[in-house]
């Protein structure tokens, strides 16, 4: 049975919170009293769905069931984790965990706030050890960053367990260890935003110039890899010790105003929203939020191509919910092994509106390097200098696969031996073969360049596999070449 989440406040946090949740299987019921919640809860949700899925090749799992409550009371009722996103006030938030507790007894209840601290918030709760910070980042269905911050008074192991759900959904817990004012990272937002109002403030850049010299610059520097790696860079072969003896003085200069605020007049208001206006406003803000998430994708896909930093998230994240694949996938004797689950993506398809061919080999792919995994010829295997390569492959398109249609691959052994591995693989929609891709592999020592026999223990779960497929039918179209009748 699905896990329930409430989400108390639903807008833009809460629904995005609400997002994470359900595309990533869980139920969840939000409390929000503004009548146009609803409909808000809608349009981010439409976002995350065109765009979380987009993040990986591993297919989301059913989505929850989300409904709106009445009440807190009704929202939190048998609710395994709940997260409060109410708008930025502490006797509001003191009033709706006094709700919450009324009801809900030992749950985890996490808080969004982006700058109290979790002594704060429990000042006056019936009971203070459930409840912590749970900062995230906006938009919380992509962004995997939320920072964790309990008091003393925390229950330890309520703040484990909401780590590990934390990572169910795909996020990065991080736990920040000492209570203060606006936790670690809105420390820096706020000071990059103060300088930035000053700069405009002084007529020195507008917002336009002010987001150029980030987003060209240091901005992507940021995104993979933070202050201090890149700053140790910059120090060139000489590291840290020498940037910091090259740039330590000018901390001493006039480079910031960083403890002075302006004023928020109206005019420096007036001023900032019309220079954004300038900048953004031929965009309304949910064209701005797709264009957004576009970008994060493609950004987020390539950190994860590298295997890090936020892309190592999405990784690991994809590594679990595989391995959750394989204890449940069918890999019973006497049928083809079920090996890969996908989803046909928006990047997938191509002019002709359906899957583009070199997909259809992707999804062979994942196939048959689930059943090399299984077989043991894994990646400390291939570490080891030696793998599977493909010499061979005959595609057959039988069907159309479209956007959002989930796919599975099979994959039957048609003959294996020491050195040949010899696959037939279909890709269905539902019990229809959309696609069958057949597949010689041969085994190769990596460093020599040439064929080997397979390590005994990979041959040890390979041969039995293959020897029971023996006697399943073999596929009519095995064997088929191009242009034969049919
Ligand atoms: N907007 C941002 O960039 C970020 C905001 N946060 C934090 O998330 C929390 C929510 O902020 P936003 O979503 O931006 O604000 P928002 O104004 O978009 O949403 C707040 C929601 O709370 C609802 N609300 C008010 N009283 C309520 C009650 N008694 N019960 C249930 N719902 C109630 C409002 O109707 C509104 O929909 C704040 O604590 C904020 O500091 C955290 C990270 C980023
Ligand atoms: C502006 N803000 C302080 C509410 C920002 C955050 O808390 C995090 C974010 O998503 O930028």
């Amino acid at each position: 049975m699905a896990r329930k989440a409430s989400i108390i406040g639903g807008g833009v946090i809460g629904g995005g919170w609400a997002a994470r949740f359900l595309l990533n299987g869980w139920d969840v019921s939000v409390f929000d009293p503004d009548p146009q919640a609803e409909r808000k809860i809608g349009e981010v949700l439409a976002n995350a769905r065109r765009s979380l899925p987009a993040l990986s090749d591993v297919p989301m799992p059913a989505e929850g069931r989300l409904s709106f409550a009445a009440s807190i009371a009704e929202s939190v009722e048998g609710a395994d984790y709940i997260q409060e996103s109410v708008s930025e006030r502490l006797p509001l938030k003191h009033r709706v965990f006094a709700e919450i507790q009324a009801v809900a007894k030992g749950v985890p209840i996490g808080s969004s706030t982006s700058g109290f601290k979790p002594s704060e918030l429990q000042e006056g709760a019936a009971d203070p050890s459930t409840i912590f910070v749970s900062h995230p980042f906006n938009p919380v269905y992509l962004l995997p960053l939320s920072e964790i911050v309990p008091s003393p008074k925390s229950d330890l192991q309520i703040i484990e367990n909401a780590k590990e759900i934390l990572r169910e959904i795909g996020m990065f817990p991080l736990h920040v260890r000492k209570e203060i004012d606006a936790h670690i990272a809105d420390r820096f937002l706020e000071a990059v935003w103060r300088e930035a109002l000053w700069l405009v403030k002084d007529g020195i850049a507008t917002t336009e110039e002010i987001d150029e010299a980030i987003r060209m610059g240091f901005g992507l520097r940021w995104g993979q890899m933070g202050l201090f790696e890149t700053y140790r860079v910059a120090g060139g072969e000489a590291g840290m010790k020498h940037f910091m003896a090259q740039f330590g003085p000018c901390l001493q200069w006039p480079w910031t105003k960083l403890t002075d605020v302006p004023e928020f007049t109206e005019e420096l208001v007036d001023l900032i929203a019309g220079q954004s206006d300038e900048q953004s406003g031929k965009y309304t803000i949910r064209e701005l939020e797709r264009i957004r998430d576009q970008n994060l994708i493609g950004f987020l896909r390539a950190l994860k191509d590298r295997n890090w930093g936020a892309g190592k998230v999405l990784l690991d994240h994809d590594k679990r919910r595989r391995a959750s694949f394989h204890e449940t996938g069918k890999t019973g004797e006497g049928a083809p092994l079920v090996m890969a689950e996908m989803q046909v993506l928006p990047g997938w398809i191509d002019y002709n509106g359906h899957m583009t061919e070199s997909r259809y080999l992707f999804a062979s792919s994942e196939t048959s390097d689930a059943f090399l995994r299984l077989i043991g010829a894994d990646m400390d295997y291939v570490a080891n200098g030696h793998s599977y390569y493909t010499a061979e492959t005959h595609i057959m398109h039988l069907g159309e696969a479209k956007l959002g249609d989930r796919l599975t691959g099979t994959l039957q052994v048609l003959h294996a031996d020491e050195k040949r591995l010899h696959v037939f693989i279909r890709i269905l929609r539902g019990d229809e073969v959309v696609a069958s891709l057949e597949q010689m592999l041969l085994h190769v020592d990596m460093k020599a360049g040439r064929t080997c026999p397979a390590a005994p223990e990979v041959l040890a779960k390979l041969l039995p596999i293959a020897e029971a497929h023996g006697s399943l039918p073999r596929p009519a179209a095995a064997g088929r070449f191009v242009g034969q009748r049919k």
